[in-house]
């Protein structure tokens, strides 16, 4: 069994993109990252400043724009009409989940697809689905490099995803799919579950329940990417575990990552990855390589 190291693999991520930072910039463009926090989640704080730093480290503007909890929607799209007609900004994330009183559909579909680094606006994802260019989110990017990396071709290969949601679950089913994967989309209320995850060579986990997959759900030699990031009360204190019960999983699986220092990392990575890409896609200037689907 192999430990993906998703920490050790995102900083050589990161540092592939600051060698493309410094040749976009030598050419007198800095690509600018433009990340929208609203409301004052503190675990939400935390990431947005870890993105800041990363972004700067890589080279790049980073403008971070906080927004009360009670800003009118109407405020927030309003800004983000700003960011979409700001040269200087390439990409734009707004951090979620938003406050209730905003609609987070109308929101994302706001955002410039161009600029669109998370890829959730609707064109993005038909883009993605129809095999086109687009911006792929970046958690789902990140677990396909990592998959490449360790596996070389998937094509063929049996992937169970085990998870739904927009901004994991699909996304990751179409990028496994554009990798000639067989790709089942497994959920809550997938019929015998443990069997549907048993034929996988590739488990990925993004259910958002704490330690949900045993390890005699997983194939023995099956490569299993953890999605999950739960943070459980363990002795009186906090700590962060994943969908998958790593030290079962750990002992059937060919590879596993684990949680933290797997995915998380990854996701960021990918976050300026695709920056670099919007900015080089608005200039004209050849895409980096290695850093898309
Ligand atoms: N528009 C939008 N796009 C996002 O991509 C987005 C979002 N909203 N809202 C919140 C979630 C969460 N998310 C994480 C990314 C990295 C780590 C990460 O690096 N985690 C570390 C651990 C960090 C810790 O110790 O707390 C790890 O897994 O090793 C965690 C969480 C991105 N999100």
């Amino acid at each position: 069994m192999s430990v993906i190291d998703g920490k050790a693999f995102a900083a050589d991520v990161r540092a592939r993109v600051a060698e493309g930072v410094a040749a976009v910039k030598a050419k007198g463009i800095t690509p600018g990252l433009a990340v929208v926090l609203v409301g004052e989640d503190p675990a939400s704080e935390v990431y947005v400043r870890n993105k800041g730093i990363q972004t700067r480290e890589a080279g790049m503007a980073s403008f971070e724009h906080k927004l009360d909890a009670t800003t009118p929607e109407a405020d927030l799209l309003a800004l983000i009409e700003k960011l979409n007609n700001d040269p200087a900004v390439h990409g734009i994330l707004v951090q979620l989940p938003l406050p209730g009183h905003m609609d987070a559909d109308k929101v994302i579909n706001t955002i410039n697809p161009a600029k669109d680094v998370d890829g959730f606006h609707i064109s993005n994802v038909g883009l993605l689905a129809t095999g086109q260019k687009s911006m792929v989110p970046c958690t789902p990017l990140g677990c396909l490099m990592m998959l490449r990396d360790k596996l070389g071709n998937l094509s063929g290969l049996n992937a169970v995803v085990v998870g739904r949601s927009n901004i994991v679950g699909k996304p990751m089913a179409q990028l496994l799919l554009g990798d000639s994967c067989t790709v089942t989309i497994a959920h809550s209320r997938t019929k015998d579950l443990a069997e549907v995850c048993r034929g996988a060579d590739i488990l990925v986990a993004a259910v958002g329940r704490p330690r949900m997959i045993p390890g005699d759900w997983v194939k023995p030699g099956a490569t299993v990417i953890d999605v999950g990031i739960n943070r459980i009360e363990d002795g009186g204190r906090t700590r962060l575990v994943g969908d998958v019960d790593y030290d079962s999983a750990a002992a059937v699986a060919g590879a596993i990552t684990p949680v933290p220092g797997g995915v998380g990392p990854m996701t960021i990575a990918c976050l300026l990855a695709n920056t670099l890409t919007a900015c080089c896609r608005a200039n004209g200037l050849p895409e980096p390589q290695g850093l898309t689907a």
